[in-house]
């Protein structure tokens, strides 16, 4: 059995290399994916002079009074000449004409018939945003490795672009293992439970924006078993299975990853919940075996499944933020384990909840963080810090 900081470090080395797949996509499927190439702009933005204002633009002179000749509207594409002196009605957006060198805001304009009086003088350009002011043609738009956030998808489309060039992510098949495990909304016999760990992690996937995801069920059947791991982990760059990685007569899952040849980087960590866990790799495919207790299936996806997906996607942080805040909770450590306890952390506090079991997940529906207990620490008191692991937003 080894350690936390052990099996996080065997993570953190080498034994995950960054995917640096690349692969173009639709802009709008980018969300989350980082640039694997440096943007360049097709066109300048914005791709003509623009007007600020709903206003009057005007080839600005000393005297604060001026002929109105024309009008110019968002999309137009008329260009009328002024002379010194002159204005043109202007909106929000449309072009300003070249020879116009200032938009006033028309909350500043008294209007009468062709005349205009604004209430005082104005620098050149005010009002007007140059052509190119964000971005010239040419120029460097976005830099590789940028996060695609729903901003640099609005900025690049406002470019016209229609798809870029991304890190791919790792394709990923869930396992879920039990001949005792039946679908959702299949009626309950005796001795079966509903199947949850699959949808349960395919959320925590998607929440963290890996979409390339397949299930796969088996049952407690050493071929079975053996088949699928093999087929899947050809297929994919990570494979997370649940359940049938303890001592059990009927769990195969270590059995089969053995026969298979993957190499074990660790099984066993001395850790509660989450003690029967198993991470191994073939050739490029990383392969978690998670507890199929779900509350241990969940906290082994966020303390080392996340960090393996943030090491793929080549991130710096790999590791979910922690902090140290006052507990507001008494808790009794039973057993030398290290815990992770299911908790709710709210300003700068935080409680820990009843219903530790790692079967449980009732108490990890209410937590937003979990509370590290120490190997060495055997009781919480009121008030004492404690260390705060912070699960991603849902
Ligand atoms: N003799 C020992 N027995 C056990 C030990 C041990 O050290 N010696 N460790 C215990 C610990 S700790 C854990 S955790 C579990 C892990 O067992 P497995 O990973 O082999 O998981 P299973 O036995 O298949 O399932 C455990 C539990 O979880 C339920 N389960 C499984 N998969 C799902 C699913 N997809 N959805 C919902 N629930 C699931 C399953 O029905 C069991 O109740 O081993 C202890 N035993
Ligand atoms: O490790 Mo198990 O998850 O304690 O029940």
């Amino acid at each position: 059995m080894i350690t936390i900081d052990e099996a996080l470090n065997a993570l953190k080395n080498n034994n995950i290399k960054p995917l640096f797949k690349e692969t173009i996509k639709p802009l709008e499927r980018c969300g989350g994916y980082y640039l694997s190439k440096d943007v360049i702009a097709p066109v300048n933005m914005p791709p003509f002079s623009q007007s600020a204002m709903d206003g009057y633009a005007l080839s600005l002179h000393d005297d604060l009074s001026y002929a109105l000749i024309g009008e110019v509207k968002a999309g137009d594409h008329h260009q009328p000449i002024l002379k010194l002196g002159e204005s043109v009605r202007i909106f929000t957006g449309a072009p300003v004409p070249e020879t116009a060198n200032a938009v006033m805001m028309q909350e500043k304009v008294v209007v009468a018939g062709s005349k205009i009086t604004i209430e005082h003088n104005l620098s050149e350009g005010h009002n007007i945003r140059p052509m190119g002011e964000q971005v010239k043609t040419g120029d460097l738009a976005l830099k590789k490795g940028t996060k695609l956030t729903p901003a640099a998808i609005g900025y690049l489309t406002s470019l016209g672009i229609t798809e870029a060039s991304v890190y791919s992510k790792p394709s990923i098949a869930l396992i879920t293992t039990g001949n005792e495990l039946i679908e959702a909304g299949q009626p309950l016999s005796y001795g079966k439970i509903y199947e949850s760990n699959s949808k349960m992690l395919l959320n925590a996937l998607y929440n963290l924006k890996f979409y390339d995801v397949t299930i796969h069920k088996i049952e407690d059947d050493y071929i079975q078993t053996k088949n699928k791991l093999e087929t899947v982990i050809l297929e994919n760059d990570l494979v997370i299975a649940t359940g049938g990685i303890s001592v059990g007569d009927y769990d195969f899952v270590g059995k089969a990853l053995k026969e298979l040849q993957v190499e074990e980087v660790f099984y066993k960590v001395k850790q509660k919940p989450g003690k029967p866990l198993f991470f191994g790799k073939k050739e490029d495919t990383a392969i978690f075996a998670l507890p199929g207790n779900p509350a241990a299936a969940l906290t082994c996806f966020y303390m080392y499944v996340y960090v393996a997906l943030q090491k793929m996607m080549n991130h710096k942080q790999v590791e979910l933020p922690r902090i140290q805040v006052k507990s507001i909770s008494n808790f009794i450590k039973k057993g030398d384990r290290p815990q992770f306890l299911k908790a709710i952390y709210n300003n700068d506090t935080v409680e820990i909840l009843e219903g530790q079991s790692s079967s449980m997940l009732q108490t990890f529906a209410l937590s937003n963080a979990l509370v590290f207990i120490p190997e060495d620490v055997s009781k919480i008191e009121k008030d004492d810090l404690v260390e705060v692991i912070l699960l991603p937003n849902t």
